[in-house]
């Protein structure tokens, strides 16, 4: 038996999630496999009902289960609240640093029949299938930050702050994972400005005679950018900071279709979280419009690295990849010639799909 905990969050969380949680209901009968699911709290949900954005229970529920499923939090209701009260910096943030969970795995992967849904060309974005691989504990959204009256103005600032050790236990992940792709791993940085990327790369840099199978090159960030949308069947893995893996992966996922495609998993601690890559999508929330399929492939990810079960995370990334192939499409990656069906529609489809094939 296996506990997951449940935190639907904000905006459209609650549409997406329940769908995911109904393919490992499904992945549970075909199994024979039993998964206790347990919701809680979380971010501005949490702060309408608790006056916090992580309440203890919520926190303790998490450390206590096998895996943690997530949808998003935040949106405009909150956004006036001071920074330390948000729910992305009161919940999100201290919820990976608190379960240790330093490594966020992004995979882009476009699913063939979404070609013609990314606005880039088809042959541009055919056989897209990298990984980035965000630190997720450190960099620019952990260190020291402070905003202060400065004469007749204020000042303001953020810290981008590593340690060795932390550079180190990324890298080594990423070169791992690496070793069991394609075996090129891309470490991106800014280098040629910015003195905690001179230790990033110095550090990843001092490790590749571990791994000698794994081709090793570094890129700045900036031009990462480009070449993404310019040839991304040259990237493998992907190892970068915090912040440059948040908007990059943002920007990958319009490879694959839409942020609506793309899942993730953090690990690194005893229990992970998984969760897709978009927000909370307050411009769509409550209208049956977003794409679940984010999130129920971050099921897939949790069979895949909480459970070792390869095979039924294949079968939903399997059943993902017939539905779209039948022509289903939610609005983000409809194109015309498809079937446009809703949120709860879709997660049906996959379920069906599954309980087939
Ligand atoms: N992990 C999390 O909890 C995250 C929370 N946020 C929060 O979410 C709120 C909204 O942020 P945005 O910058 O608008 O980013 P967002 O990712 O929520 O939305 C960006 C755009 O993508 C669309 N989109 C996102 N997910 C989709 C889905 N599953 N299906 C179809 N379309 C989808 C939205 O409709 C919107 O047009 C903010 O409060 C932000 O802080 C943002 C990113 C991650
Ligand atoms: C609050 C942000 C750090 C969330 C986000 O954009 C993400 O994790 O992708
Ligand atoms: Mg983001």
């Amino acid at each position: 038996m296996y506990k997951i905990a449940v935190l639907p969050g904000d905006g459209i969380g609650p549409e997406i999630v329940p769908e995911a949680v109904k393919v490992l209901e499904v992945i549970g009968r075909r199994t024979g496999i039993e998964f206790q699911f347990t919701e809680a709290l979380v971010g501005g949900a949490a702060i309408d009902a608790r006056g916090q954005a992580l309440p203890p229970e919520t926190l303790d529920l998490c450390r206590q289960s096998d895996a943690v499923l997530l949808g998003a939090v935040g949106g405009p209701k909150w956004d006036a609240l001071p920074p330390e009260e948000r729910p992305e910096t009161a919940a999100l943030l201290p919820l990976r640093k608190e379960l240790g969970l330093y490594a966020n795995l992004r995979p882009a992967y476009l699913f063939e029949p979404l070609a013609e849904a990314s606005p880039l060309k088809r042959e541009i974005v055919a056989g897209t299938d990298l990984i980035i691989i965000r630190e997720l504990t450190g960099g620019l959204y952990f260190g020291p930050k402070k905003r202060e009256k400065a004469g007749t103005g204020e000042v303001a600032y953020d810290t981008m702050l590593y340690s060795t050790a932390e550079i180190e236990r990324i890298a080594r992940l990423a070169f791992d994972i690496a070793r069991r792709r394609r075996c090129h791993l891309t470490s991106v940085d800014k280098a040629n400005v910015l003195t905690s990327s001179r230790l990033w790369r110095d550090t990843v840099e001092s490790l590749k005679g571990e791994f000698p199978e794994v081709t090793l090159e570094h890129m700045y960030v900036d031009n990462c950018a480009m070449q993404l949308v310019r040839r991304p069947t040259r990237f493998d893995v992907i190892v970068t900071e915090n912040t440059f893996g948040d908007i990059l992966s943002d920007q990958a996922s319009v490879l694959t279709g839409s942020i609506g495609m793309l899942p993730s998993a953090s690990i690194g601690g005893s229990t992970a979280l998984y969760e897709p890559v978009h927000g909370s999508a307050p411009d769509i929330a409550g209208q049956q419009k977003a794409n679940p399929l984010a999130t129920i492939l971050s099921v897939a990810m949790m069979l895949k690295y909480s459970f070792k079960m390869d095979g039924a995370a294949a079968a939903v990334e399997a059943a993902v990849g017939r539905v779209l192939a039948k022509g289903y499409r939610t609005a983000d990656i409809y194109v015309p010639g498809t079937v446009l069906v809703g949120t709860a529609e879709m997660g049906a489809l996959v379920r069906q799909e599954l309980q087939e094939g």
